[in-house]
Order: C-alpha cells, then structure tokens, then sequence
C-alpha cells in the first residue's frame, strides 16, 4: 500500500517537510492548511515541487465547522468551501478532509447533517475532488466512526466518504471490528497515529501527544488490519500531532515515522521485511577513552583482566566470566573521557540482523575493518551508540573462521599475557543508555524493530533536579537488557555530553562480590542511612541482612518474581558501573532505589 505523511508531523517549512518525507520514502503527502497558508510558494509551485521530490498530494485538510447548522451558515460554509475546492485542483489534490464539527452553531440532526453534506459533496464533484468526513473523537455531535458512517451511508453521494483516524478511534475505546461493515470503496482515507495511554482531555492528548506507530499503547495495527478486511486499498498515511516532532530535526523524524510505517505494516501482515534477529547476549561493551589509566584501574578493582590486544586497532579486551569489555583508545571525538560507544550483540544470524536494520533505515556503519578481521555488522543506534552483531566463539572454536559471518570477532584478538582475579561477575545484565529527550520514542521503536527486543512499561524515576524516564527493552530470557532513559538534568554539564551511562555487571552473590570489589579498591557509591531505615519499613529480612547491606552499600528490591540486591561504583567521564544480583524470577531494574541512587550520585557530584 502506498505510504503518505502529515505535513503536521513534520517541523520546518513546507518546502523542509516535503523534501524530509520524499527523502525518507514516503509516496505523499497531507497537506495541513496552515502550512500552505504559511508558505511563500503558490499552490502550483507547491504541487512541482512535490512532483519532482516523487511526491503525489493525498490530501488537504482540515475543512471545520461545515455541517449541521443553520441554512445561512451553511450558505457561508459553503462559500468557503469553494474557495477551498479551487485551491485543491491547483495544488492537484483530489481528497479532502472535513472535520465533524465542533461549532457551538452545530445543532444535533444527523439528518441535517447527511443533507449539508450531500450538497458539500455535489460541489466538490464538480470541481473534480471528494469528501473524507472524520469524526473528531471530541466533535460536538459527532465524535465516533460509527456515527460519522451513518450520516455518510445517509447522505449517499459518490463523492462522499469516512476519514478514519487510529487516534479518534482508538483513544475512545471504540471497537474497530464496526469498521469492516464499511464498504472500502467508502473509505476514503486512513489516518494512522498511535498514543501512550493517559488520563488526559481527549483533545489534549490528541494534540500534543500522538506519536507514531509502535511508540505508544493503541493497537494500530489491528485497526489497519480491519480497514483492510473492509476492502481499504487508499494510502496509510501517519498523522501526528506531537510537541516534541515539532521541535525536532525533520529528516531524522521522517526517518522514525518511515520506520514506524515499515513496522506497522509487518504487523498487520501486510508486508515482509528481513525477519527479526533477536540476539542472545551481550558479546562486548566498548568504551572510549583515550587513557586507558582513567578506567583501567577501575576495571581492576572490578575483577577484570586485561586479556587480549586487537591486531589492528587500539582496543584492548578486558574479561571476567562471560563479561567482556573492549577499550578503544582511539576515540577520535569530542565525547566525554570516558564513554559507552558500542554494544556487541551475541547474534544468531549478523548478516539477517544487518538486512534487517538496513531495510528499517538504520544507518549501518563502514565496516571499520583491517584485512583478515572477521566481518561485524553494525548500526547506528538513535543516541549514536554503535550496536554490533556479532558471534563470539566459545573455546576451540577457531576453526569456524573460515565460516564467512560466523567467524568470530574474538579471533581479531590476539591473547596478552594476565593473571585472573575475578570477583565473582559472570556476565553483562544489562547496559543503561541516556537519551537525548527528543529521541526517545525513536530510540524505544528502535530498539524493539531492529534489535529485536520487547519493550517493558516506561517508569518515571524522581531525580533531586529532575524526572528521568525510564523505558528498558529485553529478550525473552533476559540475557539482553537495555534500560534507555531519558530526562535533562539543569545541574549537568552539558559539556559532559548528559547524564551518565552504565554498564551492569551480574554476579551469584552480590555481597561477597562487593566484598571482594572493595578489598581489590573499588569506590562504590555511598547510600545515605535513611535508606536502609525505610527498607526495613518495607520488608522484614533475616538476622543480620540489613545490617550486611548498610555496611556494603547495597541496595535491595523484591517483587512477586524474586529479589534484586544491586550496588553502584562512582562515575568516571560518563561511565559507571553497577554490581547486580538477580533472585528468582526478578525482572526489574531496582526502579524504587532509583531516587536514591540519583541523588546519592548528585551528592558525591557536588
Ligand atoms: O486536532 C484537530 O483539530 C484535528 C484536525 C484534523 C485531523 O485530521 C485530526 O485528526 C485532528
Ligand atoms: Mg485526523
């Protein structure tokens, strides 16, 4: 099916918005009035212009406040609408929009209605165009689909028909099995946006939260997949109204909005991108520094060891059990000393999860390869993080090197001579991401279509300057986590390039690890006593436990699942690491300590 955009969902000029949705694949455009109004190309100028970015102009919109009121306002309504039909074949546009009204004079006759606009029809055939009548879920007399399909089925005029809108729709709960009892050839059009759910005035939410596809709660999908059982076949075409796309770069939203679009799609059956590749662990995190004595030390302390050097590169591996991490020391940029740069993946198939980022508009990255290194497929995350798919081979596993994209990317290493002093860390649980807030519903899309992860509920984490938001994404065992969060901080340095981002580290047994962690010289972060005054409010623990936490520093967690015991060491540029344990089924981040943990961070900042 055809694929169309909002100029509303886009910022910039109209001439920014077309060449943004033309660059990221779109086949056209709405054309929202205030737009056209605004710009200083003439319809016929506006209409080459699409044509030449490849673009058709699906629709016009919105007409208001056209049915249902007294004869000489409808006189006047249709004054204005002829004027508008006029302009519409300038700018070649054969569709519409009329909103059901929400004009005081609209008075409650469906009957009025279907009359009204059976003429507004008449006039529009005429100037060769056709009506899309969409309830607006906050419409004064009409505000469901149901009802905006009964005074068209009413008014019966060729050139009339329904505008369906995933927002107005869903946002009242109305449920779109109705939509099938639509004739297609009457649904005009179908306009898509999704919403995270909220106790909010429907206008309001509309306004200025929709988002698109896959970045809220509605089921989108579902309501597509019955419009096209009704026989639907006109463009899916996303409609977003949202304060932060409005604010953000044009490009990089039409990009997202594709995205959401392809994925839309996949969902509803109705097209096949790359399958997902859903990746099994964390192979490495990298981290950029350009002395590695500014986090070496640290990493010691850790439990790690330096095991072997890259053959080409300036990057050393660091492990312990399952956990690797690389240090780049050509960090080639201004970021703060040092940073979270890249995630490798465990992947069962690189080259799939490649194809498939590649067909989601990921940027995949150069392969930054010497001769003989083994083949890495990157991608560029949302925040710039480099994701890597790869394979690691397990011992004696060398010989798979012949084994184009299976060979794994450990064989670039070549072993440095070390003495192990583990602490108790088995491997990576998971990694926490900073956002730049503009980004994170794209990050949150990007992470569930192209990585292959399921999204958990987003959590709102009190900071003493500030709320951070916190979304986390997973497998379905868990052995891949990443908790991106979101929310400026006034007391950071920006210069510090934002919050800081964590790598979580899993043991067995958290308090012998930190045990062992504080005697080998880690700083952990101090948590004030009140803490544990309130943890001993909340839960009841065994002799001595609490007491065995205070001194640590750890903080502790319980669910239905299982218990969670985690602890944090001091930040270094923008790096910090945190020692978790996980008991049972527990699921979670520690998102009630978060507060603490924050301010405590802020403490020892200050
Ligand atoms: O918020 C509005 O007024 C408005 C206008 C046009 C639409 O298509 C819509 O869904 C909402
Ligand atoms: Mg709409």
């Amino acid at each position: 099916m055809r694929t169309s955009i909002a100029t509303v969902s886009l910022s910039g000029t109209l001439t920014e918005k077309l060449t943004a949705a033309a660059r990221a694949g779109f086949d056209g455009v709405e054309i929202f009035e205030n737009d056209l109004t605004g710009s200083p190309l003439g319809p016929e100028e506006i209409r080459e212009r699409a044509a030449d970015l490849g673009l058709t102009i699906d629709l016009f919109q919105p007409m208001r406040d056209i049915e249902a009121v007294p004869a000489d306002e409808f006189a006047r309504n249709l004054r204005r609408a002829e004027h508008k039909f006029r302009l519409m074949r300038r700018l070649g546009t054969g569709t519409v929009l009329v909103c059901s009204s929400v004009s005081p004079y609209a008075v409650d006759d469906d009957a009025l209605a279907a009359e009204q606009l059976h003429r507004l029809a008449g006039l529009a055939q005429e100037s060769g165009v056709r009506v899309a009548y969409e309830a607006l879920a906050w419409g004064r007399h009409v505000s469901t689909y149901e009802h905006a399909w009964r005074i068209v089925e009413a008014a019966d005029h060729p050139a009339l028909g329904v505008c369906l809108d995933s927002f107005h729709i869903l946002a009242r709960g109305s449920d779109v099995t109705g939509i099938e009892a639509i004739p297609g050839d009457r649904i005009f059009f179908l306009q898509l946006a999704d919403a995270p759910q909220m106790a909010l005035d429907v206008l309001q939410w509309s306004r200025h939260h929709r988002c698109f596809p896959g970045q809220g709660d509605l089921d989108v999908a579902g309501l597509v997949r019955a419009a096209v059982r009704a026989g639907y076949d006109g463009p899916l075409s996303l409609e977003v109204f949202n304060d932060v796309f409005r604010q953000a770069d044009a490009g990089r939203t039409a990009v997202d909005a594709r995205r959401s679009l392809t994925l839309l799609q996949e969902s509803a059956g109705l097209t096949a991108p790359p399958a997902p590749v859903v990746p099994t662990g964390f192979a490495f995190v990298e981290i950029a520094t350009a002395d590695t004595a500014r986090i070496a030390p640290l990493l010691t302390a850790l439990g790690f060891s330096r095991t072997a050097r890259h053959s080409g590169k300036p990057v050393d591996l660091w492990e312990q059990g399952e956990a690797r991490i690389l240090l780049n020391t050509d960090t080639g940029s201004h970021r703060p000393d040092p940073s979270l740069t890249a995630v490798g993946l465990e992947s069962p198939d690189p080259a799939g999860a490649a194809a498939r980022a590649e067909s989601l508009l990921a940027p995949v990255l150069p392969r930054r390869r010497a001769p003989g290194d083994a083949p890495l497929d990157a991608v560029a995350a949302p925040d710039g993080t480099e994701f890597f798919f790869c394979v690691t081979d397990g011992p004696g596993d060398g010989q798979r090197s012949g084994d184009a994209g299976r060979s794994g990317w450990t064989g670039d290493f070549a072993p440095t001579p070390h003495t192990p002093a583990p602490i108790g860390i088995t491997r990576v649980d998971h990694v926490a991401l900073t956002q730049p807030w503009h980004h994170f519903d794209e990050a949150t899309l990007f992470h569930r279509g192209v990585l292959g992860l399921r999204p958990h509920a987003s959590v709102d984490l009190a900071d003493p300057y500030g709320l951070l938001r916190s979304r986390a994404a997973s497998n379905e065992d868990g052995t891949v986590r990443i908790a991106l969060g979101v929310g400026a901080s006034p007391t950071e340095d920006p210069a510090r390039g934002g919050r800081p981002q964590h790598v979580a580290l899993l043991t067995d047994d958290l308090v012998t690890t930190v045990r062992r962690a504080l005697a080998a010289g880690s700083r952990l972060l101090p948590v004030p006593a009140n803490y544990y005054d309130d943890l001993a409010a909340h839960h009841e623990f065994a002799p001595g436990e609490l007491e065995t936490y205070r001194e640590l520093g750890i903080l502790y967690d319980r669910d239905e699942k299982g218990e969670f015991r985690h602890c944090y060491t001091v930040t270094t540029g923008r790096v910090f690491f945190e020692l978790v344990e996980r008991g049972g089924g527990y699921d979670g981040y520690g998102a009630r300590n978060a507060p603490v943990r924050l301010a405590a961070q802020h403490a020892l900042a200050e």
